[in-house]
């Protein structure tokens, strides 16, 4: 059996607020698989982001173990984190932070090339990727040029622009209008199941988790 890309295991993370402590995470263990499309539920302020963070090696002050590929996150430095993120994860918000000032398939192609993958080819991976999502003709449209689920779907493309292992989406779609973020969801979700990804989706919608591979909720810190 092929190796998990995420295991975490008694993860936790607690914070101060006006001097009382709350314990956000209370000993959270997941495994997800090569490939395995995960829904993360929970209500508000049950943690999701929390945990999207610390998967996403984004932030430290989490007690407990986090593997990604393999490899123990607690052991990498800060520039080997970094490494880690750009070749193995690929993330998806709920507001694109696309650069303002460069085109929809620029804003694919810089992470490639800050992974050294040759213009040319950062260049045609780009363009496929938009083509696959239905954006071939706004390749050269910035994203004040973009509707928002247009603007999304570019956040998509970025995401899986250096074929990462998983994708790590926060509300992808949680910024759109109804209709638009079931277009946008499935074609996320058919994207990355094309592309053989593995993906862990925080989002409130029953019926998009229900499109998923597998559900876990969060609560109470831990999950179910
Ligand atoms: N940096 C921080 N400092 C203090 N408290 C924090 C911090 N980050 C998160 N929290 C608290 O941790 C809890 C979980 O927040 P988190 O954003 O992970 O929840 P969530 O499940 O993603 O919520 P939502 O669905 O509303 O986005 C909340 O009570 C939040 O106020």
């Amino acid at each position: 059996m092929s190796s998990p890309v995420v295991r975490i295991i008694g993860l936790t993370r607690s914070f101060e607020q006006g001097g009382v402590r709350i314990d956000v995470l209370r000993g959270v263990d997941l495994t997800i698989r090569p490939g395995e499309i995960v829904a993360l539920l929970g209500p508000s302020g049950s943690g999701k982001s929390t945990m999207l963070q610390a998967i996403g090696l984004l932030e430290g002050g989490f007690g407990g173990k986090i593997e990604i590929a393999g490899t123990d996150a607690a052991r990498l430095g800060k520039d080997q984190r970094a490494a880690m993120r750009r070749d193995h994860l690929g993330f998806v918000y709920q507001f694109h932070h696309l650069l303002p000032d460069f085109t929809a398939i620029e804003n694919v192609i810089l992470p490639q090339l800050v992974a050294d993958v040759p213009r040319e080819a950062a260049e045609a991976r780009a363009r496929e990727l938009l083509d696959a999502l239905g954006l071939g003709a706004r390749l050269d449209h910035r994203p004040s040029q973009l509707s928002g689920g247009e603007q999304q779907r570019v956040a998509v493309a970025r995401a899986l622009a250096n074929k990462p292992q998983m994708v790590l989406a926060d509300e992808p779609t949680g910024n759109l209008d109804e209709a638009t973020a079931n277009k946008v969801f499935e074609q996320f979700l058919q994207l990355v199941r094309g592309e053989g990804s593995a993906a862990l989706v925080a989002t409130h919608n029953e019926r998009l988790a229900a499109s998923m591979d597998r559900v876990v909720r969060l609560h109470e810190g831990v999950l179910q």
